[in-house]
C-alpha cells in the first residue's frame, strides 16, 4: 500500500475577487467549485479503482486505511485541508465504467474564511516545506492550457439513445408506471460531440463556474460539468443534501402579458400537480436512506423554486445531524454509497427503477449520475450527483448524458425537450450548437 504524507501551507486568503477559478488553467486539473471557491488541484499521488456491486465500500475501506497510514501535517483543521481525493463513482453496479479515488500532487484550497495549499508526496525521501508546496504550484501554473473560440466543424450527434429510441423508451416507462409497481422512473440519453481541435477542458469548465455559479463545477479525470444537485455534504458531523426534481426550460416560456419570471416559475412548476409528485417521490427517498444515520434531521415543508440560467427546478435543501455509530459518525463516502442512487436520478422503488433502467434505457451510463466529488482524511466531503456533464472518451470526443424524472402524467415530447434543456449548459460551454 502506497504511504501518503503531506502538508497544508496556510494562505490566509485568495486576492482576486475571481476567487480560485485563477488556478483553474490546466486541462489535467481535478476541480471542484462553486461561488469562487472550492478546490483545484493537479497531479496525482495516488488512485483506486473498483467496480462492482461493492465500489462504495471498497474505495471507502482503502481511502479510510490510506488516511490513517498517512504522515499528515495540517495547522488547520478545516474540511478539504490535509489529505484529501477527488472520486467518481459508477451509476451502476453493472456498469464498466470504473469508479476511482485519486489524490492528487498539490491543491489549492479557498472557503469563506480563507485560503490553503497542500502538497501530497508518495516518495518517502521528499521534503515537505511550505516553500516545496510553493515550488511545486509554480511548477503546475508555468505551462496553461491553450484557449480556443467556437469553431463551425464541431458537430453534436445523437448517441447510444437516438431521439426516437429515447421517446419510445419514456412512453414504456409510463405505460409499466400505469401497470402499478413503480411511481417513477428516470431515463436518460446520450449526445456525442466531435470537436476539431482537442477540447479545451479548463476553459469550458471556466464557463460553467461562472454562469452556473450556483451549481457544483466539477472535473475528475475527464468526467467535467456543472451540476445543480448535492447528493451529500459532510462536515463536521452535519450532512446536508441539495434534492431536485421538477424541471421547467426558461427558454420556452409561455407568460401571461406581464408576468414577471419568477411569478410565472411559481404558477407552471410550483403549481403543477404531476412535478410536485415528482419532487415529493424525490425528498422522501433521499430523507428514509439518510434517516437511519441521523440523530435530527430537517428540511423545508414545501420544495422552492431554484433558477438556474437553463432551467428552474423545484429544489429541497435537507439538513442532518449525524449520529454516533460504534465510537464515529458517517463518513461523506458512506454517506454518499447508503443515498445513492435517489429517486431523483433513479426512481422508486429503487430496485424496480433500476431493473427498468436497464431494460428501457439500453446504454450504460458510466458516471453520469453517480456520485462526483471529494473527501478528506476526516471523511468531511462533498458528493454531487454527476448531472449536466460529459465524459472527455478522447481529446476531440465528448460524450453528454441527460435525463428525466417520468411519471405517469409524463409525455415523450416534453421529456425529449427537457433533456434538449438539460443539456445546454455543456453544449453552449463546449461553443456547440444543437
Ligand atoms: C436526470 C437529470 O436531472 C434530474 C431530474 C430532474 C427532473 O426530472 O425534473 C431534475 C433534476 C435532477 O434530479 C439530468 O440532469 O440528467
Amino acid at each position: 500500500m502506497t504511504s501518503l504524507r503531506s502538508v497544508t501551507v496556510d494562505l490566509g486568503g485568495l486576492s482576486s475577487s475571481t476567487g480560485i477559478l485563477d488556478y483553474l488553467v490546466r486541462d489535467d486539473a481535478h476541480c471542484w467549485i462553486r461561488h469562487g471557491a472550492g478546490l483545484v488541484a493537479f497531479g496525482e499521488a495516488a488512485r483506486f479503482t473498483s467496480s462492482g456491486p461493492d465500489r462504495f465500500s471498497d474505495a471507502a475501506e482503502w481511502w479510510r486505511r490510506t488516511a490513517r497510514a498517512a504522515e499528515v501535517d495540517n495547522p488547520l483543521s478545516a474540511p478539504g485541508t490535509g489529505l484529501v481525493a477527488f472520486g467518481s463513482f459508477a451509476f451502476s453496479k453493472t456498469s464498466a465504467y470504473e469508479s476511482r479515488l485519486i489524490v492528487p500532487r498539490i491543491v489549492v484550497g479557498a472557503d469563506e474564511s480563507g485560503a490553503w495549499l497542500t502538497l501530497i508526496s508518495d516518495d518517502g525521501g521528499a521534503e515537505l516545506t511550505a516553500d516545496a508546496a510553493r515550488a511545486e504550484l509554480a511548477g503546475w501554473l508555468e505551462e496553461v492550457s491553450p484557449e480556443h473560440g467556437p469553431d463551425g466543424a464541431d458537430t453534436l450527434h445523437p448517441g447510444q439513445v437516438s431521439e426516437e429510441a429515447y421517446m419510445a423508451a419514456v412512453a414504456a416507462g409510463v405505460e409499466r408506471i400505469a401497470g402499478g409497481g413503480l411511481t417513477k422512473l428516470v431515463l436518460a440519453r446520450d449526445l456525442v460531440a466531435d470537436l476539431s481541435s482537442p477540447i479545451a477542458t479548463a476553459q469550458v469548465l471556466r464557463e460553467l463556474a461562472a454562469r452556473y455559479h450556483d451549481c457544483w463545477t466539477y472535473s475528475v479525470d475527464g468526467l467535467i460539468g456543472s451540476t445543480p444537485e448535492m447528493l451529500i455534504k459532510v462536515e463536521d458531523n452535519v450532512a446536508r443534501a441539495r434534492v431536485l426534481a421538477g424541471t421547467l426550460d426558461r427558454a420556452n416560456t409561455h407568460k401571461i402579458e406581464g408576468e414577471s419570471d419568477a411569478a410565472y416559475a411559481e404558477r407552471v412548476l410550483a403549481g403543477s400537480e404531476k412535478q410536485q409528485h415528482e419532487h415529493e417521490i424525490a425528498i422522501d427517498s433521499l430523507t428514509r436512506k439518510l434517516q437511519p444515520y441521523t440523530s435530527a434531521m430537517t428540511s423545508h415543508s414545501e420544495p422552492f423554486v431554484l433558477e438556474l440560467p437553463n432551467v428552474w427546478h423545484l429544489a429541497s435543501d435537507v439538513s442532518a445531524d449525524l449520529a454516533l455509530d460504534g465510537g464515529r459518525t458517517p463518513s461523506s463516502l458512506e454517506l454518499a454509497e447508503a443515498v445513492h442512487p435517489t429517486a431523483a436520478v433513479c426512481g422508486s422503488p429503487t430496485e424496480a427503477a433500476g431493473d427498468l433502467i436497464r431494460e428501457l434505457e439500453q446504454m450504460d451510463r458510466g458516471p453520469y449520475a453517480g456520485p462526483v466529488g471529494w473527501t478528506d482524511g476526516a471523511g468531511n466531503g462533498e458528493w454531487g450527483i454527476a448531472l449536466r456533464g460529459a465524459v472527455v472518451e478522447t481529446p476531440t470526443r465528448v460524450r453528454l448524458y441527460a435525463g428525466c424524472g417520468i411519471v405517469e402524467a409524463s409525455t415523450p415530447e416534453a421529456e425529449l425537450a427537457e433533456t434538449w434543456a438539460k443539456f445546454r449548459p455543456m453544449i453552449e460551454s463546449l461553443g456547440l450548437r444543437r
